[in-house]
């Protein structure tokens, strides 16, 4: 990422901002933030929450799911090493010690549970360890290396952040968080399936079968089509079932059918250009679908 600075003068952070820099990357803040939009916005569509709630709600989110983050660091710390991409994490680099990393990730979990227990409930503290459990032990531990599923059914881990929200706000989990796990959960492919056709070579370096590796870039594109199918199928229950009205129905119709024209677009140009483009839309995508929400039940 920072390969023009590599050569000339090197960007070095010394002692503890290096230290902070380097635990802040292994709880993945970047894809933390869009967990938290999905969790702010149920809580928002869920009831009327104080900020207090909000935030505690965020904080106990964002160990839970950096702690994982953390944990999945020091699991793939072998095939880190061995990826571009990867190679400069904090444990690959040697920056970070494997067994600081896995304490941190575990640290974390903990302390994410019981401030949820504590201050929100059960029910929510519950939800986002089997996030943890889900990241960390189902995903990266059991499936990652294991079958071209992993992230079809790993995926579930990052749709749960919903159900925490609606379970912090009510106590329970309504059909309509269900559906918003859903959205997620068919979400998760598309956006990832996209990006990893960019980034099959290193996949097929370290052995880890992700579909373009597996089944060919093809199919990948096939597939990648197949689920924004099911995604804007997914998104048009919440509004059947009456959970939400027109302004979610145009919202989610608009981004779905753009969704869609992107998969299209992939599917048929077969280019590096098309899988980049469709990977950042599906960042866009959730972030707007989930805003839209809030929109539709507050306005
Ligand atoms: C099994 C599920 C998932 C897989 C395998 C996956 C994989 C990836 C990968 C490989 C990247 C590239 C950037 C990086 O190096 O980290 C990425 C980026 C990203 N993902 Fe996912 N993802 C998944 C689920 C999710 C979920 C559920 C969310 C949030 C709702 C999410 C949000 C993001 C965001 C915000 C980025 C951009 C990060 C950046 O700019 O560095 N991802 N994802
Ligand atoms: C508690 C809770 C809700 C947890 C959420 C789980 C979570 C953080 C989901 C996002 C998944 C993610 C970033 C996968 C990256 O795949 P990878 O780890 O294979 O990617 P990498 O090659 O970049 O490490």
């Amino acid at each position: 990422m920072e390969a023009s600075t590599v050569t000339t003068a090197p960007v070095i952070r010394t002692g503890a901002r290096q230290v902070f820099a380097d635990y802040l990357d292994l709880t993945k803040p970047k894809v933390q933030s869009l967990l938290l939009l999905t969790t702010v916005t149920t809580m928002l569509v869920a009831g009327t929450p104080s900020v207090g709630l909000i935030l505690l709600t965020c904080l106990g989110g964002y160990l839970s799911a950096g702690g994982a983050g953390a944990v999945n660091h020091w699991y793939d710390r072998d095939i880190d090493l061995q990826m571009a991409r990867t190679a400069d994490r904090p444990v690959p680099s040697g920056r970070v010690s494997p067994r600081a990393a896995l304490t941190f990730g575990i640290g974390l979990a903990i302390a994410s549970f019981v401030l949820m227990s504590l201050t929100i409930n059960v029910l929510a503290a519950s939800l986002s360890f089997s996030g943890f459990v889900g990241y960390v032990g189902v995903y990266t531990m059991w499936l990652k290396r294991r079958t071209v599923q992993n992230i079809v059914i790993g995926g579930a881990a990052g749709a749960v952040p919903p159900l925490v929200g609606w379970a912090a706000v009510t106590g329970s989990v309504s059909w309509i968080a269900v559906y918003l796990f859903a959205i997620v959960f068919f979400w998760t492919p598309p956006h990832f399936w996209a990006l990893s056709i960019l980034m099959k070579d290193e996949y097929a370096k370290v052995g880890v079968p992700m579909l373009p590796v597996v089944r060919g870039e093809q199919e990948t594109r096939r597939q990648i089509l197949l689920y924004s199918v099911l995604l804007y199928a997914v998104t048009q229950l919440p509004y059947c079932a009456g959970g939400f009205g027109t302004i979610y129905l145009v919202a989610s119709l608009g981004l779905g059918l753009a969704f869609i024209g992107g998969a299209v677009k992939l599917y048929r140009d077969a280019d590096r250009a098309a899988a980049l483009k469709l990977y950042l839309f599906s960042l866009a995508y959730l972030a707007a679908l989930f805003v839209s929400m809030v929109a539709d039940a507050k306005l």
